[in-house]
């Protein structure tokens, strides 16, 4: 569903990932736990079009990131660590922007909106402004808004950052539901271990490289903390990352 082989990103002479290969297959839920500064967010950079890689390959469901952008990026949907729904638009008229951007007939739109909101429990503000919703709300629009097309990959940047602890939670039940259900594969970045505990796979990243791969069980026993988080504070802290001096 997606793969990455031996891909590298530098930022002039720091290098944001070493040589990174993954796979996430369909209807997976997969955890990317890394620190700040690990190269979560300079990968799903890449895995957006948004940065080239300086090497290695990308292949979204059969297509390759680099000889075919568009037919590899029809297949990803994405919610950012930034919001960028338009505030002083409602829910509908945001979710039907999206999908006139991907060129959506509007009567599939429409059916698509109500029900994916009335998935998510939010259908009720189909109409009130996206600047009345709550954050968790707010995040639940993203989350249809990044699915309208129907991907087959969801890349979810710290897409809870900012939301309490119900809030988070409430937006992962939704989400672990909803995707298991249309057999999406997740790629889920955060640096919170909690979040990740619950995820099918564990993907640890530390200075752009991939420490371990595995089950949130394998990966705690390869940490060799106690606890998952006992593990990865243990082995990401060994030598903090220094931060670019610009
Ligand atoms: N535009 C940039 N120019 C130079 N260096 C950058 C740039 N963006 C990121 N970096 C560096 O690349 C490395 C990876 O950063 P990245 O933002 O991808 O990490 P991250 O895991 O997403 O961190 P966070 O959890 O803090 O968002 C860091 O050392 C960072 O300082």
């Amino acid at each position: 569903m997606l793969r990455t082989t031996g891909l590298t990103k530098r930022y002039g002479s720091r290098v944001a990932l070493k040589g990174l290969s993954l796979s996430l297959a369909s209807g997976q839920f997969v955890a990317l736990l890394g620190p700040n500064g690990a190269g979560k967010s300079t990968l799903f950079q890449v895995l957006t079009g948004l940065f080239a890689a300086d090497e290695g390959e990308v292949e979204v469901a059969g297509h390759s990131l680099g000889r075919s952008a568009t037919a590899a990026l029809r297949h990803i949907g994405v919610v950012f660590q930034q919001m960028s729904l338009d505030l002083d638009l409602s829910i509908r008229r945001n979710l039907l922007f999206q999908a006139d951007l991907h060129g959506l007939p509007r009567r599939v739109a429409m059916q698509r909106i109500e029900a994916d909101c009335a998935r998510l429990g939010i259908e009720p503000n189909l109409d009130r402004k996206v600047r009345e919703l709550s954050g968790g709300n707010r995040r639940k629009v993203e989350l249809v808004r990044a699915l309208l097309h129907r991907p087959s990959v969801l890349l979810m940047d710290e897409a809870t950052v900012g939301l309490d602890p119900k809030s988070r939670q409430d937006l992962m039940r939704a989400l672990r539901a909803d995707v298991k259900e249309r057999g999406v594969g997740v790629l889920w970045a955060t640096h919170l271990v909690g979040e990740a505990e619950g995820a099918d796979r564990v993907l640890v990243l530390h200075k752009g490289e991939l420490l371990c791969d595995g089950t949130p069980a394998e990966v705690t026993q390869a940490l060799g903390g106690a606890t998952l988080e006992a593990g990865f504070i243990a082995r990401t802290n060994e030598s903090k990352p220094k931060e670019t001096v610009t």
